[in-house]
């Protein structure tokens, strides 16, 4: 007996990854879209969905999420601006629904994703590292998610090392010159039109450096990866930070 497909509902149906996401879940035979819902439009419209997709606003996401669990919904969420605080608060709720998964990954992309691995595999041989993140000029945040979180993989590296911070001479600066710094790592943000997703990630040695560079040219690059988000959710409760512990990495 073949199994019935998984009902999916996305938020942000109409922006440019939600747009996206309905079109690969329309494309997917043992997935159905059963809602495609918008800002401003009731949540009640997500009908019976197992698993909701939120690709929306770092500011509307908590709102949706302390919904969908409420309600026993399982989520897939691409969208930034998680800090630790937001992320205690969804373990803490889905304490109390044992069954739920919800998935959150900064970046759904399989290269972003080895690229990230990659550099936390490096980080603890070199004394200086920064990351460069490059986006569209419509992106509302800043750094990426993706940023922030390899910073984070970063940072945990290199103290699980016992790194000092990397020599930098600077003294005087303009303002923000230098970038953001995460957990010791400075992070720069580029926006222009014309980019799409990108990140090069840069360690500093004797004598020589190293970049690992990651680009999505397209919006597809996110959709095999948020496919199996879809499918692993459902049987995966609890709360998951980052595809990698999916691709068991
Ligand atoms: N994890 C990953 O792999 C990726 C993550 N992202 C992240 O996904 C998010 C969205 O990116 P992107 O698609 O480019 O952004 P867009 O602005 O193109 O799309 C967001 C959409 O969500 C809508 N929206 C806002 N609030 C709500 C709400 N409460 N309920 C339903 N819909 C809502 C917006 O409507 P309106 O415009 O009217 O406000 C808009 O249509 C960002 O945080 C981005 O960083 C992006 C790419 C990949
Ligand atoms: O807004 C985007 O476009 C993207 N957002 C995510 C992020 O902030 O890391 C993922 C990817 O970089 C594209």
């Amino acid at each position: 007996m073949t199994e019935s497909p998984i009902r999916v509902g996305v938020l942000g149906a109409r922006g440019r990854m939600g747009a996206t996401v309905v079109q690969a879940v329309e494309g997917a035979e043992d997935l159905r879209l059963v809602a495609a819902l918008d800002a401003g439009e009731d949540l009640a419209g997500l009908g019976d969905a197992q698993v909701v997709v939120d690709f929306t606003h770092p500011d509307a996401v908590m709102g949706s999420l302390r919904h969908l669990i409420g309600h026993g919904v399982h989520a897939v969420v691409g969208t930034t601006g998680f800090t630790e605080q937001r992320l205690a608060e969804l373990r803490g709720l889905l304490a109390a629904k044992p069954e739920l998964g919800v998935l959150i990954a900064p970046n759904f992309a399989l290269g972003a994703v080895l690229a990230m691995r990659f550099a936390t595999q490096a980080a603890r041989f070199y004394p200086s590292a920064e990351v460069v993140e490059l986006h569209h000029n419509r992106k509302a945040d800043a750094p990426s998610g993706t940023a922030a979180h390899t910073a984070r993989m970063i940072g945990a590296a290199r103290a699980e090392a016992g790194l000092a911070p990397g020599p930098d001479a600077t003294t005087s600066e303009v303002d923000g010159a230098r970038g953001a710094e995460i957990d010791g790592v400075r992070v720069h943000s580029v926006r222009l039109p014309g980019l799409v997703a990108h990140e090069e990630i840069m360690f500093g040695g004797e004598g020589e450096t190293l970049t690992i560079r990651h680009d999505s040219i397209d919006r597809s690059s996110f959709m095999p990866g948020v496919l199996l988000g879809v499918r692993t959710v459902v049987s995966r409760p609890g709360l998951t930070v980052g595809l990698e512990n999916v691709l068991d990495l």
